[in-house]
């Protein structure tokens, strides 16, 4: 299947008004979230590496102790899809607000 395109200027700033908890620009979509251990930030990158393994969309990730710091950007296209914007979407689903 065609990957997306990288979204436009417009089509970006769109997007993140639908994704409070995400900032962003042309280099990705950016969310950080502190669960409460390092047990929990570690199952919720499994959690979320079940939806980027069913998506075939993967999330850039770093983990600081219990801080997960995400950061959704389509290599393929150069930039942000809509790809990461419905990757945005499903995490939100998975982690705590
Ligand atoms: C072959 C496979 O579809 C590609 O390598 C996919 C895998 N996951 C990916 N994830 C992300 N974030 N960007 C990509 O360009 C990408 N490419």
């Amino acid at each position: 299947m065609p990957r997306p395109p990288r979204l436009s200027p417009d089509e970006l700033s769109a997007a993140l008004r639908g994704l409070p908890l995400w900032s962003g620009d042309a280099d990705g979509l950016r969310r950080s979230v502190e669960l409460p251990s390092f047990r929990d930030a570690v199952a919720a990158i499994v959690s979320i590496a079940d939806v980027a393994e069913e998506m075939d969309h993967h999330p850039d990730v770093d983990l600081r102790w219990r801080t997960l710091h995400l950061t959704l950007v389509s290599h393929s296209a150069g930039g942000v899809s809509d790809l990461d914007v419905e990757l945005a979407r499903r995490i939100d689903r998975l982690l705590p607000a």
